[in-house]
Order: C-alpha cells, then sequence, then structure tokens
C-alpha cells in the first residue's frame, strides 16, 4: 500500500484552479521530494493530506485512509511541519513539545526531541523570544514526535541556517532509516536534491514530471561540453556547430567553446568540429543538467539562455 496516493485531485478556490485533476504516489519508506515554483499548490495538496481542506474533486489516501473521511487516523500517523506554523509565544519549547506528546498520545522525551534538533538549552524558554530558525527547529522537533510513519515537510529549511540544514538532512535521513516516508514539499532544488529518492515537479496544479533525479537528468539528457580551444573559435566554427541536428546553444569565449548539445551524437560531433576547425583543441568537460535545469524545464518549458559565468549569452539558432 503506498504512503500517500493521490488520484485526479481538484482543488479550486472560487476562480482558481490550485490543483488541477493532479494524480500521484509516494510508496511507502521513500523520500519524496515536492517541488513547484510559488503558487503551483503544494501547500494545497498538503493542507488536503491533512483534513484542512477538501478537495473540489478527486482522492487522497494516505495508508489506505481517505484524508476526507478518516482524517485522523492520517494525522494519528503523521508527523507534519508546516509552513507559517504558529508558535506560542508564551510557553516555552518544551511545553510545545509536551503538547505534540499530548495531542499524539505519545510518550517522547521532550528533551530527547529539543536535543535533536538542536535547541536543548532554549528548552524552558519562551517561544515568544525565540529566532525564525529557533521556531522551526522546534516545529520540526514537534513533527517527529510519535515517530511517525508519514513526515509532512513544508519547506523545512525557512529560516535554518547552513548547519541547520545540514542537520534537518540528517533528521530526514535517522527518519526515513527508522522506517517513516517523507514528503518533502520545497521551491528550493538543491535542498530536494541532497536528501531525495524520487522527486515530483508540480506547475499550475499539475505533476509535469516525476521520477528519481537520474531519470530526469536521462530525460533531459543534454549536457554541456566546454572545450578548451588555444585560439578563439571563428564565427564560421560556431555557425557549424550550431548547424549540428541536438545542438541547443552555442557560447564562445576567448580560449573556450561551450556547446549544450542533446545526445551523445550531438555531443561527438561538436567535438569532431571544433577539432578539425584546427583551433588547438586542448581539452574539454561535460556537465550533466543539474535539476535546477529540469526544474526550469518544468515548469518554464524552455531551458533558459542565460549567462553562465560572465559569458555571453549564446546567440539564438541561425545567428553566427
Ligand atoms: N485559501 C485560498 N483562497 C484562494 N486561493 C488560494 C487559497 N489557497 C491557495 N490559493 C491559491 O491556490 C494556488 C496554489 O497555492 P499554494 O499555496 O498551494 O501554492 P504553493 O505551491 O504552496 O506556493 P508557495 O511555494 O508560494 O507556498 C495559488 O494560486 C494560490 O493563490
Amino acid at each position: 500500500m503506498p504512503a500517500i496516493e493521490i488520484s485526479n485531485l481538484t482543488k479550486r478556490f472560487r476562480d482558481v484552479t490550485a490543483l488541477d485533476d493532479m494524480s500521484f504516489s509516494v510508496p511507502e519508506g521513500e523520500i519524496f521530494g515536492f517541488l513547484g515554483p510559488n503558487g503551483a499548490g503544494k501547500s494545497t495538496t498538503i493542507n488536503i493530506l491533512l483534513g484542512f481542506t477538501q478537495p473540489t474533486a478527486g482522492s487522497a489516501r494516505v495508508f489506505g485512509s481517505d484524508v476526507r473521511t478518516e482524517s485522523k487516523q492520517v494525522r494519528q500517523r503523521t508527523g507534519a511541519l508546516l509552513e507559517g506554523y504558529g508558535v506560542y509565544e508564551r510557553i516555552t519549547a518544551r511545553e510545545h513539545v509536551e503538547r505534540a506528546i499530548r495531542a499524539k498520545d505519545a510518550d517522547d522525551d521532550p528533551m530527547a526531541i529539543l536535543e535533536r534538533v538542536g535547541i536543548p538549552e532554549a528548552a524552558d524558554r519562551k517561544a515568544g523570544g525565540f529566532s525564525k530558525g529557533m521556531r522551526q527547529r522546534m516545529a520540526i522537533g514537534m513533527a517527529l514526535v510519535g515517530n511517525p510513519d508519514l513526515l509532512v515537510l513544508d519547506e523545512p529549511s525557512t529560516g535554518l541556517d547552513p548547519n541547520g540544514t545540514r542537520e534537518l538532512r540528517e533528521v530526514i535521513r535517522e527518519e526515513n532509516r527508522r522506517g517513516a516516508t517523507v514528503f518533502f514539499s520545497s521551491h528550493l532544488i538543491d535542498q530536494v536534491e541532497a536528501v531525495c529518492d524520487r522527486v515530483g515537479i508540480l506547475k499550475n496544479g499539475e505533476m509535469v514530471t516525476e521520477g528519481s533525479v537520474t531519470d530526469l537528468r536521462a530525460q533531459l539528457d543534454a549536457a554541456t561540453v566546454t572545450v578548451t580551444v588555444e585560439r578563439a573559435a571563428p564565427s564560421s566554427l560556431l555557425a557549424d556547430l550550431r548547424g549540428i541536428d541536438g545542438v541547443e546553444g552555442v557560447e564562445a569565449t576567448d580560449n573556450q567553446v561551450l556547446v549544450r548539445a542533446r545526445g551523445g551524437d550531438a555531443k561527438l560531433r561538436a567535438l569532431n568540429a571544433i577539432e578539425r576547425a584546427g583551433v588547438g583543441f586542448a581539452d574539454f568537460t561535460t556537465e550533466d543538467p543539474s535539476l535546477e535545469e529540469i526544474f526550469e524545464v518544468a515548469t518554464l518549458g524552455t531551458r533558459s539562455g542565460r549567462e553562465r559565468d560572465g559569458h555571453a549569452e549564446a546567440a539564438p539558432e541561425g545567428e553566427a
């Protein structure tokens, strides 16, 4: 049984369609990255999963329980860190965790939780005086209460410093080793890439692509080949390169030619063309697309021609 199973889920807020016939599932034991730009529908999905928002159509199940009719069972098995979680200013960190323990009918040691999230020294301080990062750490601790089978984390690295984000990744991995499924929602690709087994990319309420980071890279099998040359490449070479089937962008500086090529054949033909051009082919490196590029393609539908390392932008096809 999948940890999360979402089928044809639609959510409309008056004239806004936040989720549009979205379907996907997360197998038990997975760390799933739920990626999407602002407004894609991530929080709406989480609110539906936890029973805080009712879907307009479709269904969502958590470990087989229907989130509409069995939200109590769902919440009992789920630890959630929600965006904009409200901190009670007048009670301490320990009291926050104790509340979560009571709500879950769990028997965790509040101090052990606060130690895990790195704020044991703040246990008896009122949360009203906490920094953003401390609030976030406390909220993560509350999500861990009761060893949940599913951890739902909405933008968990918000407010955390680099140490905090590293510790968060460690906690996620520990929870996953213990057996928890993790649903990690974020618009921050590097955070997701660092810890997730699989990612789904949401755009305008629809899942546009789904797979392991490796699968997604393979789908978008383009790579940038950077060739170091001894002499500046003449415009005739750049035109030839742009004419190769599968070459999507060409940039040149005095001693480098950058070719963005889709598929091994295009890469090879580009390298051969540079070698034949007599510009003193010295060396080359290739770079696979990053998850960021995959995200960009999935959410914008195009690969951007933004500047790389201060080099000039690639000229459009045919403009040598
Ligand atoms: N209560 C609401 N009333 C009206 N519109 C809403 C409501 N909640 C969400 N929306 C709209 O639904 C869409 C999806 O919003 P949602 O908050 O789910 O996106 P998100 O992916 O979580 O974005 P972010 O990364 O900015 O948090 C947006 O267009 C948003 O304005």
